[in-house]
């Protein structure tokens, strides 16, 4: 079996994951964290991050580990989960997620997973997994969701609120829900009403 769960940024696509994925004893995959680790190593190489061919020999030692507390991205034996949420490759990486070759790569990563899983990102339901049975998509305002990331960052609530914004409109492309996706409005809910909610439409 597999659920996807997609949404805009910072909708909690990869808390609300975690919380389904431990409640159903399966693993959950993060595929925005691939498409970070992309633009880490890009960044990292002083890569541009428009260039396909620059990237994509930067990827051949990229691992994802798809734990259920939290999946981890290794380099090889180099562990580069806690840099994959900076604001700088908050900036990059609508530009490594918009081009095709990468794209591509980061599929063909998600694909070879063995199911049941639960798979979070953009396009999981319209692209990764369009026969999953069941789909989900997360939305919040973008005020609310700069509230909650001001929780994790210090930055303030005005400018983070414009960050995400702004890269909600760079990901439109391939962030629309799947048609047959059950869409839900995080706002007046709290993590664990989302993670109930979608347990119980799963039962
Ligand atoms: N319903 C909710 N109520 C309150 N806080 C929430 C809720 N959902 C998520 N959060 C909090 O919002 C923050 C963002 O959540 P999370 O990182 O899971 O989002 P995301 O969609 O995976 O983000 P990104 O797109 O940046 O990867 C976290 O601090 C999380 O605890
Ligand atoms: N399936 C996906 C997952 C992610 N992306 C892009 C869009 C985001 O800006 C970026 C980081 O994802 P996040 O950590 O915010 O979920 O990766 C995408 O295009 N498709």
């Amino acid at each position: 079996m597999i659920v996807t769960i997609d949404g805009v940024a910072a909708s909690g696509k990869s808390s609300v994951s975690s919380g389904v994925a431990q409640a159903l004893g399966v693993p959950y995959v993060s595929s925005g964290l691939l498409y970070r680790a992309v633009t880490l190593l890009g960044l990292g190489a002083g890569a541009n991050l428009a260039d396909p061919a620059a990237l994509l020999p930067l990827l051949s030692g990229v691992r994802l580990e798809p734990l259920a507390s939290g999946n981890r991205v290794w380099n090889a034996d180099h562990d580069l989960t806690a840099d994959l949420h900076s604001t700088r490759v908050d900036t990059g990486v609508s530009v490594v997620a918009a081009l095709p070759e990468i794209r591509e790569w980061v599929d063909a990563q998600l694909r070879a997973l063995p199911a049941p899983l639960v798979a979070e990102g953009r396009d999981m339901g319209t692209n990764v997994f369009p026969h999953a049975p069941h789909k989900f998509y997360l939305t919040a305002s973008p005020h609310v969701r700069a509230e909650r990331r001001a929780r994790e960052r210090p930055e303030d609530i005005p400018a983070i609120e414009a960050a995400l914004t702004e890269r909600d409109r760079l990901d439109t492309t391939q962030s629309a829900p799947a048609p047959d996706a059950r869409v839900i409005d995080t706002g007046p809910l709290t993590l664990k009403g989302v993670i109930d909610t979608i347990l119980n439409d799963l039962r």
